[in-house]
């Protein structure tokens, strides 16, 4: 009968990962009496399995390395339990509604002793437990770790099972997916398991085993929306077909049509149900493909746990040996990482000589951070920050400044009205075309005032920015010593806020020479007098003896200005009023450029003398300051945060050596 049945059904395995050995259907031998994942254990695989099972046992996944598992997923009540039940031969909880709450990361590893070692842990606890209580000692490991209600939690609980007849196999069986939250399920029950779902099948080294039920439609399942968002190609993902028995008809065309694009192929199957021991149930299964008027047309290479369990198997071991080499690796930066870190970490320091001189390293190195970073413009510590490419923005924010400074006021006055009345309040009994220099002073002093702020707000803003570079570089220089870290830093705000009251001070008294005196030896301010102050005679003639009255004119420099309101003042008025707009207006542009260029040379000197001097002097004054508390002495404690590291550091490196001897020996293997 099986030899003339019509095999229908392809098989779309990667040659890399062959399926297991065809079976007579025929032939009742072939139903295992114990597990069935066991037959044929590949001698070369087992050094591979043995050298993963070894990094699971030391945790290398804590240092971020992936190792090649079989995520077991589907959606809720598709039967995932039940699959690896059958593959293991020992019962987990079972039934109706949310089982599995925990990710349960299931170990098997084949033993040699005939009495079967079981046991869970989880939480650092180990629990030993039976075949019989397996299950039971599942739902109250769940209940400890996820509460007795219906929630779940990403903490895992590991079930090992030693026991002859299983190999070396580990699985992780998750919460079934579901989109409703049941009685008593927390509202965002789908993106908690989805999210967990997500962490385990993300890594490329993982093996998604979906679990889809027979009775429903493939492609509506939530398990295969998500294992195609991170295999779309599906090259990582084997179907299990559950529930054959229930949903026979039709079954074969889907899996024939593969709807859902699995590279890795499909298996169908029919659990154990009830109260069926496991020996029951294998020739249940047996019996039901092989006799099924719909089921036995599908190929028998894709039917059967034995068959799921061999293919597992072989996947595995394909996936373990394609890996490895990368797990290597791995390990092995992350080990060179590890170490370089731990010997960045500072000495313990056993005397106050050697906090000092810690201390003065600390300073030392910060000071030729900021030397480089804020004097010379070389910014290779910092590449990709810019706020710390310092020069460059010192020379942006002076720019500003200067533009800020000399951008034209907008007029508030009508056109020579300010000189008027200036001139008129310092007239005084002497020839008329004089223009009395206590005018010229005032109505100077009226255009310091106006821009008096600017140059205080620059400077302040200067200070700003330069305390703010100063903390960071303090913060990435003493990064070791965090219980130090706020007093170097208060030395610094204290410094700065020290530079930023003289600086303050001085730049006043710049822009405040500015109005006492009127002076330059700049030649521009002749040339561009006597440039703008020829159109004199013109601009008089069109303000009183125009016969059109105009009532605009254009001056050099001012562009059209309106003249109508000016034709009631007299020329021996308007004459001196006009050359005063002249000689100011070309002497303000040379006392802008010149506070502009005062407080650039101004702010690279301090800045100089920030870095050279004052800031080690400072920082020394705070740290030895025993109103403090003593700084330096602080340094001889060892901050729990650095503890804490080193401590971190040692036991990452202690794991990643111990995995790098546990994968020596396949790698000298394989070289
Ligand atoms: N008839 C039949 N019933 C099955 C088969 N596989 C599983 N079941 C039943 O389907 C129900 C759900 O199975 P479980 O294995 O608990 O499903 P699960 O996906 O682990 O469930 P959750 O973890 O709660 O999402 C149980 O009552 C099983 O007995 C099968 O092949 N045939």
């Amino acid at each position: 009968m099986v030899s003339s049945k019509k095999k229908v059904a392809t098989k779309k395995t990667s040659p890399s990962l062959a399926i297991a050995k065809k079976k007579s259907r025929g032939n009742k031998d072939v139903v295992p009496v114990e597990a069935p994942i066991v037959s044929s254990y590949n001698d070369q695989i087992r050094p591979l399995l043995d050298t993963v099972d070894r990094l699971r046992n030391l945790n290398v996944m804590r240092e971020g390395i992936h190792l090649p598992t079989i995520v077991v997923v589907g959606d809720q009540s598709s039967g995932k339990s039940s699959v690896l039940e059958s593959l293991a031969g020992i019962s987990l909880p079972r039934g109706q509604g949310i089982c599995t709450r925990v990710p349960l990361v299931m170990r098997l590893q084949r033993s040699s002793s005939p009495e079967p070692e079981i046991w869970l842990e989880y939480s650092d606890k180990v629990v030993p437990t039976d075949e019989e209580h397996i299950a039971e000692a599942i739902r109250a490991a769940t209940d400890v770790i996820a509460g007795s209600g219906k929630g779940v939690s990403e903490a895992p609980l590991t079930l090992h099972v030693k026991k002859a007849g299983v190999p070396d196999l580990t699985m992780v069986d998750l919460p079934g997916i579901t989109r409703v939250p049941v009685n008593g399920q927390p509202e965002n029950i789908y993106e908690q398991i989805s999210g967990m779902i997500m962490e385990y099948i993300e890594p490329q080294e993982s093996i998604i085993l979906n679990v889809l039920s027979a009775t429903v439609d493939f492609t509506t399942c939530e398990s295969i929306r998500m294992s195609r968002k991170v295999d779309k190609t599906g090259q990582r993902t084997l179907a299990v077909v559950t529930k054959a028995d229930m949903a026979p008809e039709g079954l074969l065309q889907k899996v024939t049509a593969d709807d859902v694009s699995i590279v890795l192929g499909y298996v169908c199957v029919r659990n154990r149900i009830g109260e069926e021991t496991y020996e029951e149930a294998r020739m249940q299964e047996e019996l039901l493909f092989k006799t099924h008027p719909v089921l036995s047309l599908i190929d028998e290479d894709i039917v059967g746990i034995p068959v799921l369990a061999q293919k597992l198997m072989l996947i595995q071991a394909s996936m373990i040996a394609r890996c490895l080499p990368n797990i290597v690796r791995k390990i092995n930066q992350k080990l060179d990482t590890a170490v370089l870190e731990l010997n960045k970490l500072p000495m313990v320091m056993a005397s106050t000589g050697e906090a000092l001189m810690a201390l003065m390293n600390i300073i030392g190195s910060a000071k030729e951070s900021l030397l480089r970073i804020l004097v010379q413009g070389d910014f290779s510590e910092y590449p990709d920050d810019q706020n710390m490419h310092c020069t460059a923005r010192l020379a942006d924010m002076l720019s500003q400044f200067s533009d800020n400074l000399q951008a034209k006021p907008k007029d508030v006055s009508e056109f020579l009205m300010d000189e008027i009345k200036i001139l008129d309040e310092c007239k005084c009994v002497g020839l008329p075309n004089f223009i009395p220099r206590s005018a010229f002073l005032a109505i100077l002093s009226q255009h310091v005032d106006e821009i008096h702020d600017k140059p205080v707000e620059f400077i302040n803003k200067i200070w700003d920015y330069i305390e703010d570079v100063i903390s960071s570089v303090i913060a990435k220089h003493s990064d070791n010593f965090p219980q130090i870290q706020s007093s170097i830093k208060r030395a610094g705000r204290n410094l700065i806020t020290k530079i930023k009251e003289q600086s303050v001070n001085r730049v006043m008294e710049i822009v405040e020479m500015e109005k006492l005196t009127d002076y330059t030896c700049n030649p521009g301010y002749m040339k561009s007098w006597t440039q703008k102050t020829s159109a004199q005679e013109s601009f008089i003639d069109a303000v009183l003896n125009n016969g059109n009255k105009p009532d605009y004119f254009s001056v050099n420099g001012f562009g059209n200005v309106k003249i109508s309101h000016l034709r009631k003042y007299h020329a021996h008025l308007l004459i001196p009023a006009f050359d005063m707009k002249m000689r100011i207006t070309s002497y303000w542009t040379i006392v802008l450029r010149s506070i502009v260029d005062n407080l650039a040379l101004y702010l690279q000197l301090s800045v100089k003398q920030l870095v050279n001097s004052q800031f080690q002097k400072e920082i020394v004054a705070e740290m030895v300051d025993p109103r403090d508390g003593g700084g330096v002495e602080k340094m001889l404690e060892e901050s729990p945060l650095v503890a804490s590291k080193r401590e971190k550091l040692k036991n990452s490196i202690k794991l990643l050596k111990e995995s790098k001897d546990a994968v020596a020996a396949i790698v000298d293997q394989n070289c």
